[in-house]
């Protein structure tokens, strides 16, 4: 069977084509069928801290369609930072666009992209040699310079005055990409005032009138619409609107698909315009990704989700000042010390910081910040006892002279040997739409992958693996927790924030659909004497 050409990672890398030659992996139509060993090992503790081990293989079996098809974004807060900072960078990508700064020429690219500009280890070449290729040839994804761009916000600026307002790109990049950021006009959104700051008022000139079901209805039908006016196979919609505060979790209200449903047509106070988004996404059938800090998933989401075998995911993009604290915390943590004050300090000057510049915004991207560290701690009761965790402060300050260049200071102050203290302290000077935007990319380009998976297992079944039926992963997609600050994940699954587990994860998942073992270093090839 002719073997489909994957698409080619778009930074000018050539295509890579992959194909696994394995008596475990199958290459038939558009499907690769994978027969996959799952290493479990179980660990029974029994009195005076006997650990009794038993390895256990679990047979799964893996089908990935690979016809990608015409696929859709719409963004909700399309007119922010993010939302205008990543349409313009793909269109800069898709026509070639370079561009003259003060330290010379620029062209387009996507850096900050785990799928479009990082590599994974595919194996060995005949000298033992590693062979690295990039992350997205694995399996079949979409182009990003193919992505059909759509969404709404409260302001109805138009994309290209959207950048300039914005203020990320230089404005030799701003002249070449405005004509074609021009073409996009958000649709008018929900705006509900109590959600969001006061300040935020000044630009809501673009919002529906109604009630909270009219809402919904004319969002399910915005989604309609985009996907028939653009002749799409699929579409995903991903807040990155502003953060909204927490809504509170209410019996009868938001705990369930029906309360919800019930709560929306009733207009109900608690129910705000991210989780009014969500549940018109999931009963459109397209997945939906909060890259904010709010639980727009409330129960009632995740249980219409699963209902519908519909896709969610979340929460707040990872990206600077937290990415780095999940992996400095791992590697003190899993280094025998330990951190006893992680103090996180930002400042930034962008309408996002405008935004958390009120107390409920920024208690929500307080608590997405400050939970990064607890499965690191918890993993440790040499360093920490139970419920025993560092001091961990997060503030964050409103200062519009700096703009988007977000300014992070970090002191991590640490126990080590012998009764020692160890002081790491960091200046970080983050872009924030430039970490930010990549991260849509990869949470668009990991969810859609995944539509087109299916997975059986034999594990908790006495019947052979072929008499089980294909089903999709659970609705609440974890293998997205990379790019999340708080990742969301399935009842009683845990929270793994460790970025470099993250990733492990999200990659040998992938070669478990291709009937690739794990990634595991050991290189024992190079361990004999001869
Ligand atoms: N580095 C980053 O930029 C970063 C990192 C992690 C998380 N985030 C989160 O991503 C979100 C967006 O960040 P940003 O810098 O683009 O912010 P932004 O304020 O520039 O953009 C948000 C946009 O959403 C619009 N909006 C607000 N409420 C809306 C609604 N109900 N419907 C439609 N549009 C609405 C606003 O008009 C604005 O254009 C924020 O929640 C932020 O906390 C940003
Ligand atoms: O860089 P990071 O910590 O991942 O995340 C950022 C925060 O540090 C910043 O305070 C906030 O304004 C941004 O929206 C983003 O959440």
């Amino acid at each position: 069977m002719p073997f489909a050409q994957f698409s080619a990672p778009v930074s000018g890398t050539p295509a890579v084509n992959i194909k696994v030659n394995a008596s475990n992996v199958q290459y038939s139509g558009e499907d690769i069928i994978s027969d996959y060993l799952y290493d479990k090992t179980v660990v029974s503790v029994g009195p005076n801290n006997s650990y009794d081990v038993v390895p256990k293989k679990v047979h799964y079996q893996f089908k990935t369609n690979t016809k990608v098809g015409k696929v859709g974004l719409m963004l909700v807060g399309w007119g922010g930072n993010n939302g205008s900072t990543i349409t313009a960078a793909v269109h800069a990508n898709k026509h070639g666009i370079t561009w003259n700064t003060r330290k010379g020429k620029r062209s387009a690219n996507y850096f900050g992209s785990v799928m479009l500009a990082s590599t994974v280890k595919l194996g060995v070449d005949e000298s033992n040699n590693a062979v690295h290729v990039p992350f997205n040839s694995l399996l079949p994804m979409v182009n990003p310079n193919d992505i059909v761009f759509g969404g709404w916000d409260i302001s109805s600026l138009k994309l290209g005055d959207a950048m300039n307002r914005a203020e990320v790109f230089p404005y030799d990049f701003q002249r070449q990409v405005y004509d074609y950021m021009q073409e996009h006009q958000p649709l008018p959104s929900i705006y509900y005032p109590d959600f969001i700051a006061a300040n935020q008022n000044e630009r809501a000139d673009n919002v529906l009138s109604g009630s909270k079901q009219d809402h919904l209805e004319q969002i399910r039908k915005d989604i309609r619409d985009f996907k028939s006016k653009n002749d799409l196979d699929k579409v995903i919609v991903l807040w990155t609107a502003n953060t909204e505060r927490f809504s509170d979790i209410i019996d009868g209200v938001n705990d369930s698909a029906d309360s919800l449903l019930n709560s929306i047509k009733n207009s109900h106070s608690e129910v705000s315009p991210s989780t009014i988004f969500a549940v018109a996404s999931i009963l459109e059938g397209s997945p939906f990704i909060n890259g904010s800090p709010q639980n727009t998933l409330v129960p009632g989401v995740i249980e219409l989700a699963e209902k519908n075998r519909c896709f969610v995911g979340g929460d707040d993009f990872k990206t600077g000042q937290t990415k780095i604290k999940s992996v400095l915390t791992e590697f003190l943590v899993n280094a025998g010390i330990k951190p006893i004050a992680i103090t996180s300090y930002n400042h930034l000057g962008n309408n996002d910081g405008y935004n958390l510049s009120a107390p409920a915004q920024f208690r929500s991207k307080e608590i997405s910040k400050s939970n990064v560290v607890d499965d690191m701690v918890q993993s440790n009761s040499i360093l920490y006892k139970k419920g025993e965790h560092p001091d961990h402060t997060v503030v964050i300050k409103y200062v519009p002279s700096v703009g988007d260049s977000k300014r992070a200071l970090d002191e991590y102050v640490s126990e080590i040997f012998m009764g020692g203290l160890n002081t790491i302290s960091i200046y970080n000077t983050c872009e924030d739409s430039l970490l930010a935007s990549p991260l849509i990319l990869d949470l668009f380009l990991v969810a859609e992958l995944m539509t087109r998976v299916q997975f059986r297992s034999a594990e908790n079944s006495s019947n052979s693996i072929e008499s089980a039926t294909w089903e999709p992963f659970h609705s609440v997609l974890s293998i997205l927790s990379y790019m999340l600050k708080a990742p969301v994940v399935p009842k009683n699954a845990p929270v793994i924030n460790a970025l470099a587990k993250q990733r492990a994860a999200m990659e040998n998942i992938m070669r478990a659909f291709i009937g690739l073992p794990p990634n595991n270093d050991m290189v024992l090839e190079h361990c004999a004497f001869h």
